[in-house]
């Protein structure tokens, strides 16, 4: 566990860039720092493993004072991830992931063992250890610096913005593989961000700053989206968070409803109402519109037809149940007003409608209201 506890950083110049901020960040979990420009984001992650010294106040890290460890050694158990990975150019990227093995006294076969192991952890061939870090893109150099961090097995991982200078395709990529690896690792991570879309995506808490650095709202990315504390918290979350809060409820108790398939090259069927296509694994393949034309000598064909929305997984991805949002938006996105509904193997197993999720909604509101 990290704690602050009354902790301000006063620079020189009088310039207070955090004040008087509390919070605990809980073992094994992933909390993000996140505001705007000059809240002091980074200069309290960097208190944390002592880059940056605090004027007043406590920083403990399970549950010992860092201001009397030595720095050396209490960064040995804290990774550190900046932003552009800052790897060292004239290194291999093997030798840079094996670089603080190697000063904590591992042999060198040793070293380029477990480098070998954290590239193949974060996703990058092992081949690309040959490379230097000029001849990766954005995305794996941000892949190696993350293999770099957790070379010497740290419990604490610090995250400085680290996905902020590849695109967003890339970003979104890189933020699933980080949720990945932290199902598997169980680190305790703080996360630096100014994007309050990855704050609520990857946080399980999530800070929000002011400028001046004070905490504004410390709490769960759901808690934020439903109950900002002020106009500024509201005004940062932004806009449509009553739809985006639909994310964190589980479309547990939805309505799965029977949808009408045809697979492809079967007859058409008599109905005048759309009928979504599927192909030999049950998953779907297009909308047939009413009085469609995409077929030839009364069987279905491939060409032609509509092209479905989103699709909304029942099992959520994650062995969990999937998202009222990600029901909803299955149904608003459908040409046909169907949401379709599949399971883990992308099969269809039946349709939501938008009046189901709203139905779910109420229920939840209910239950929530008694509870
Ligand atoms: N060495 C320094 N001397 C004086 N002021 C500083 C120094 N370093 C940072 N600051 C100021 O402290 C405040 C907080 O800076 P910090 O880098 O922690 O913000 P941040 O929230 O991480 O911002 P960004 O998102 O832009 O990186 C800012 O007003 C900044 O200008």
């Amino acid at each position: 566990m990290i704690e602050f506890r009354d902790v301000t950083k006063r620079y020189p110049d009088g310039t207070v860039a955090v004040d008087e901020l509390s919070l605990s960040v809980e073992a094994g979990t992933i909390t993000v720092f996140v505001g705007p420009s000059g809240c002091g984001k980074t200069t309290s992650l960097r208190m944390v493993n002592r880059m940056i010294e605090a004027t007043s106040g406590q920083v403990l890290v399970d549950g010992q004072d860092v201001a009397k460890q030595k720095p050396a050694q209490l960064r040995r158990g804290i990774g550190y991830v900046i932003q552009q990975a800052g790897l060292f150019p004239h290194r291999t990227v093997l030798d840079n992931v094996a670089t603080v093995p190697l000063l904590s006294g591992w042999s060198k076969a040793k070293a380029r063992t477990r480098a070998s192991e954290l590239l193949e952890l974060v996703g990058l061939p092992v081949e690309f250890g040959k490379r230097y870090p000029a001849q990766l893109s954005g995305g794996q150099q941000q892949r190696v610096g993350v293999a770099r961090a957790l070379a010497a097995d740290p419990p604490i991982l610090l995250m400085d913005e680290p996905f902020s200078a590849v695109d967003p395709v890339v970003r979104e990529g890189l933020q699933d593989e980080l949720l990945r690896l932290q199902a598997e690792l169980d680190k305790t991570i703080v996360f630096v961000t100014h994007d309050i879309d990855e704050a609520i995506k990857l946080g399980e808490k999530v800070a929000v700053f002011r400028v001046g650095g004070k905490l504004a709202q410390y709490a769960e990315p759901a808690e934020l989206l439903r109950a900002p504390a002020d106009e500024f918290v509201s005004s940062f979350v932004g806009r449509d968070r009553g739809y985006r809060g639909l994310g964190f409820l589980s479309a547990d108790g939805i309505a799965v409803e029977q949808l009408e398939t045809v697979p492809v090259g079967a007859a058409v069927p008599t109905t005048n109402d759309w009928v979504l296509v599927v192909d030999g694994e049950r998953k779907p393949v297009g909308w047939l519109r009413p009085g469609s034309s995409s077929t030839v000598d009364g069987t279905v064909t491939a060409d032609g037809l509509e092209p479905g929305g989103s699709l909304y997984d029942v099992e959520g991805g994650n062995g969990t149940t999937g998202s009222l949002r990600s029901a909803m938006d299955a149904a608003l996105s459908s040409p046909s007003g169907h949401g379709v509904a599949v399971d883990g193997s992308g099969a269809v197993v039946g349709r939501v409608s938008a009046e189901s999720v709203l139905a779910a909604l109420s229920k939840a509101r209910e239950q929530a209201a008694t509870a």
